[in-house]
């Protein structure tokens, strides 16, 4: 299993203006460590330093001062070519993270040969209809055939999960992942992540702006402003009874946890059974698929 430490991590950028430029201090003396089968929720305004965390710990920038350092339990360090196998993004926009051109199975099949996971057509071919049911979309090989746009943004993301997955990846950075998607699919694919995360021991980041998914889907809450942690710790504890003055500015502009958390422990419970717990039609496929939509109300 992997853990990840963040040390006192800083991140300077320089804006420049005419002639002159000033510096900017994205990411502040920011600590936490990600544990395997465990979450932590960064939460904050926009400009507040999420994405800027995501990208330094995804090796996209190079911090400033401070470290990201990622081992394995018995303390070998993971770098290179492991590191950037074992830690992977999801990002915010299902529609720019795929590329237009290629198709499902060739978004899947490159990270699976780029890593060695697989060898040889067959091989890479099975496990890619394989990765394709693990997050739910069937009838596997028809989904493979299809390119992005034929695809709804919540079954994109499901894609770019996948692919996230398919190098082998211990740790996820979800930046945002769920909030270009219509609010009805939501539940289902931060379901899929806490699923996958059961499954394969793996420790999460989740970027997100929203209180109450935060709360329901992670450990620890960080509440980021300006680039400093400002208030941490387990949770519920964070958000129902916020002490700094911005989390309980963030905690008044949310919608009730209250409500909204009935209504995920419900779609939790569902998903319990082992059966994802949202099906649609799909007139391409000609076929239920899974987890986007409601599923249909009989009668
Ligand atoms: N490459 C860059 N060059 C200069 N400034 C940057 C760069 N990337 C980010 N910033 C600045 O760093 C600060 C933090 O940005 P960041 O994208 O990390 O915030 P965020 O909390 O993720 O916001 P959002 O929720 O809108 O994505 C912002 O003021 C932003 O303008």
């Amino acid at each position: 299993m992997t853990t990840v430490s963040v040390s006192h991590l800083t991140k300077d950028y320089s804006l420049r203006s005419g002639l002159r430029r000033t510096p900017l201090r994205a990411v502040d003396d920011v600590s936490f460590d990600l544990l395997p089968r465990r979450t932590v929720a960064l939460v904050g305004e926009s400009g507040s330093g999420k994405s800027t965390i995501a990208k330094l710990l995804t090796r996209l920038e190079k911090p400033t001062s401070g470290s990201v350092d990622v081992r394995l339990d018995d303390g070998t360090p993971v770098l290179g070519s492991v590191y950037r196998r074992q830690v992977q993004m999801v990002f915010q926009d299902p529609f720019a993270s795929l590329n237009p051109f290629h198709s499902v199975g060739h978004h899947l099949a490159r990270p699976l040969l780029l890593h060695q996971r697989t060898r040889g057509t067959a091989q890479t071919h099975a496990r890619v209809l394989e990765m394709l049911e693990r997050v739910n979309l069937t009838p596997a090989d028809a989904v493979a055939a299809r390119r992005p746009h034929e695809l709804s943004g919540g079954q994109r993301q499901r894609v770019a999960i996948a692919r996230a997955l398919a190098p082998g990846a211990k740790v996820l950075v979800a930046d945002e992942p769920v909030s270009m998607l219509d609010v009805s699919i939501r539940l289902g694919v931060l379901n899929l992540l806490a699923r996958l995360q059961r499954e394969e021991d793996l420790a999460v980041l989740y970027i997100t702006h929203d209180l109450a998914t935060a709360r329901h889907f992670s450990d620890e809450v960080l509440v980021l402003y300006r680039g400093r942690v400002v208030e941490r710790g387990p949770a519920d504890a964070v958000i129902l009874d916020p002490h700094h003055d911005y989390t309980k500015l963030l905690a008044q502009a949310a919608p009730d946890p209250e409500r909204l958390g009935k209504v995920v422990a419900t779609e939790a419970a569902t998903d319990r059974t082992g059966i994802d717990n949202r099906v649609c039609y799909d007139h391409h496929l000609g076929t239920w698929t899974g987890a986007d939509h409601p599923a249909p109300v009989p009668g």
